[in-house]
């Protein structure tokens, strides 16, 4: 992932509506260090888990949905995972490739146990018909034969993934160059070591390349802890729920700024502390914080990236 890496840092270099304010970054790596907040996978009990190749299915159907809650207030990602976890084991070949292929968009939200239409719902459709289509076409119909290809690399899988399903290519033009995120395909490789605990097909060797994943709720966390600085229009803009364009510089110095400073933060837990922490971790424990205080006002855009 030494491209998202490496363009996220070419964003924050140049920025203008957002900063990474190296003091207060110091302040809390200073802060956390000898007790590194570390929270469990599933925290919330709501994936779905067998130990075997239908989980891996479930959470890249789960990762190819994951973006986008917002528009509707009272849809969040608990909700996701926990409505696809119950029609999986109402109906075990519910996620096979042939049916992602054919759901249409009131049969998704009949799935998902919602009332009306999903934000984003024909996005929705259109990315699972995708999915289903190339498993079917590349990988037997099976997301397990995927992980299997990759040589237990999670940067293998993550480029594999980019390569095969275009919905995931989660990237940006910012004064001309293309910046890469990928967070629905690094967080399908993270999701993998999480529910599998880093053995069987999520045992990867490289998982500390995967960098954050550059969502609306850890920018939101980075703000409040002091790490990003917003110029003054930008906040207005996040405080009145003005929503911000998908490709604006505004959102992809957001975005870019939020995997920076992680990594920044990484950057010093070793060379002032030596621990090694993976960003998958302070990740998991950004989000948690920011989707618990539910007063932190995030970013709104409109994306099927995250
Ligand atoms: N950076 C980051 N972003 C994450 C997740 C997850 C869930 N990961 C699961 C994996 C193991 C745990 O047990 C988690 O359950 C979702 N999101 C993003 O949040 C947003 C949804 O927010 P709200 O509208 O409040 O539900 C939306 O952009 C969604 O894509 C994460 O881990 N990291």
């Amino acid at each position: 992932m030494e491209e998202v890496r490496t363009t996220s840092a070419w964003v924050a270099s140049r920025s203008s509506h957002v900063k990474v304010d190296i003091q207060e970054l110091e302040n809390v790596v200073d802060k956390i260090h000898d007790s590194i907040p570390k929270v469990e996978w599933d925290f919330e009990g709501i994936h779905y888990f067998d130990n075997g190749p239908l989980t891996v299915q479930y959470l890249l159907v789960l990762d190819a949905l994951n973006f986008c809650f917002w528009p509707d207030d009272d849809l969040d990602y608990d909700h996701l995972a926990s409505s696809l976890k119950a029609a999986l084991e109402n109906d075990q070949s519910a996620f096979d490739a042939d049916r992602l292929q054919n759901y249409t968009g009131p049969e998704l939200r009949k799935m998902l146990k919602w009332p009306r239409p999903l934000p984003l719902e024909e996005e929705r459709v259109r990315l699972l018909h995708e999915v289903g289509l190339e498993l079917e076409r590349s990988f037997g119909g099976q997301a397990a034969a995927l992980v299997n290809s990759c040589g237990n690399s999670a940067v293998s899988l993550v480029a594999l993934i980019a390569r095969h399903f275009p919905g995931f290519r989660d990237h940006s033009l910012y004064k001309g160059h293309q910046i890469f995120l990928y967070k629905r395909a690094q967080i399908f490789a993270a999701d993998l070591w999480g529910a599998f605990k880093g053995e069987a097909y999520g045992s990867f060797y490289d998982i500390s390349s995967i960098t954050i994943f550059a969502d609306y709720i850890v920018p939101a966390v980075l703000r409040d802890l002091g790490v990003l600085w917003y110029s003054s229009a930008l906040l207005n803009s996040i405080d009145s729920r003005k929503e911000i364009c998908a490709g604006s510089e505004e959102e992809v110095e957001l975005r870019a700024c939020s995997i920076h400073a992680v990594e920044k933060m990484r950057e010093l837990l070793a060379t002032k502390y030596n621990k090694q922490v993976l960003s998958v971790d302070l990740d998991l424990w950004l989000w948690a914080f920011g989707v618990r205080n539910t007063s932190l006002q995030h970013h709104r855009t409109l994306s099927i990236y995250y």
